[in-house]
């Protein structure tokens, strides 16, 4: 019997719900990508992985050096690497882990892609306006609105539009009187530039017709804004996993732990936040999982590709919905009215989830550091 079913709340719209008991930290579901992209910023500034799978292309060492600035940082051990070779595309030189990503992707949406994005290319001026209006911390790319248009005109365009078009996709909740911030007010310039350049390219299109359009266009972004999942991965945090299930005496694991908090505050001091390769995908039955401020389950990359497993959290007995968080854990211990503010915002919704209905009567207050936060977030 299938661990899970879909179905169909009325606050909540699809929902996936346990067929059986699942303890906790079994394995719900594992799954590839559709479609996913590295972020436009991450890869200008050299995170290098896999343009496919997301698979690091850097050594850890090399990724320690690159990341702290310092080309004479030597790692204390060795661990496997995940890549050990790079393949690269002929003609647009986007790399990848392997021969089979490289042909995965050029089957699927690379040959489509490949000449879009040389200097001067027709893709060239809309990654231009992209990058100008969506700075680091960057929460989604155009890189792959051309994915998706690489896939349906690869594809078999119809079977690749009923997948979209089965995505949850409103751009705008009219009860709560809300549009993407991505297609709100403050991106209306960019977004009305970007269309139109997409609309001079491809507006002759039959087979992106659908996308065309501006209302099509933004129901495309509505549905990789919603529906998007984060994807990181690093060699560097590979390395630490590795050492962290090594045997070793306890005098070496206090020196490697001392190592690693060094390495993690030079981070600090140059990159900061921006550890990993970052990008997102769209992921057909992920994407079914609601949002919960208390999650039961949590996805995990576990082999630092772009494949996610969901994991059990804690016991789930059937009947259970099984909800994911779609914040991150910072976020999630704030308030209530901070959480709901930063979900209203990014995905269009009043989270209707347990922790939110048992806080309703809290305040509606959101601190000055959250203030402070959201501000810096609303800028991209
Ligand atoms: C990625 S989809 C999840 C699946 C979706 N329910 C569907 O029908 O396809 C995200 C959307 O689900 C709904 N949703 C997810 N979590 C929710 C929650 N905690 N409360 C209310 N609506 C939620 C919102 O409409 C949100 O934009």
């Amino acid at each position: 019997m299938s661990k899970l079913r879909i179905t169909v709340l009325e606050r909540k719209g699809r929902a996936v719900i346990a067929n059986k008991f699942i303890k906790e930290g079994e394995l719900i579901l594992t799954e590839s990508p559709l479609i996913s992209a590295q972020f436009t910023w991450n890869k200008e500034y050299g995170y290098l992985c896999c343009d496919h799978c997301f698979l690091p292309l850097e050594s850890a060492q090399e990724n320690v050096r690159r990341l702290a600035m310092d080309v004479s940082i030597v790692l204390p051990k060795q661990v496997n690497e995940l890549a050990d070779q790079i393949d690269q595309c002929n003609n647009c030189q986007a790399k990848y882990c392997s021969p089979k990503c490289a042909s995965s992707a050029a089957a699927s949406y690379h040959n489509f892609e490949c000449n879009q994005y040389k200097f001067g290319g027709r893709f060239y001026e809309i990654h231009e306006l992209w990058k100008k209006s969506h700075y680091p911390p960057e929460t989604a790319t155009i890189d792959l609105v051309i994915r998706i248009f690489g896939m349906i005109k690869q594809s078999n365009s119809a079977e690749v539009i009923e997948l979209l078009d089965n995505f949850s996709k409103h751009s705008c909740n009219e009860d709560l009187q809300l549009c993407h911030k991505m297609l709100g007010e403050k991106f209306s310039i960019q977004l009305s530039q970007i269309h139109k350049e997409v609309q001079r390219i491809f507006g002759n299109d039959d087979q992106l017709a659908k996308y065309i359009s501006y209302d099509g266009f933004v129901s495309l972004l509505a549905i990789l804004g919603t529906n998007a999942q984060g994807i990181g991965t690093s060699s560097f945090a590979h390395w630490v996993q590795s050492i962290s299930e090594m045997d070793m005496s306890e005098e070496k694991r206090t020196e490697i732990d001392t190592f690693i908090d060094a390495i993690y505050s030079r981070f600090n001091d140059t990159v900061g936040e921006f550890l990993d390769n970052e990008g997102s995908g769209l992921y057909v039955q992920q994407s079914k999982f609601n949002h919960s401020c208390q999650p039961n389950a949590q996805i995990i990359f576990p082999n630092s590709n772009s494949t996610l497993n969901v994991v059990a959290l804690q016991d789930i007995h059937p009947e259970e919905e099984i909800c994911i968080s779609y914040i991150d854990e910072c976020m999630l211990s704030r308030s209530r009215h901070s959480r709901q503010k930063y979900l209203k915002e990014n995905y269009l919704f009043r989270c209707e989830c347990e922790k939110c209905g048992s806080q309703i009567e809290d305040l509606d207050v959101t601190s000055e550091e959250d203030e402070t936060e959201m501000d810096t977030d609303e800028d991209n």
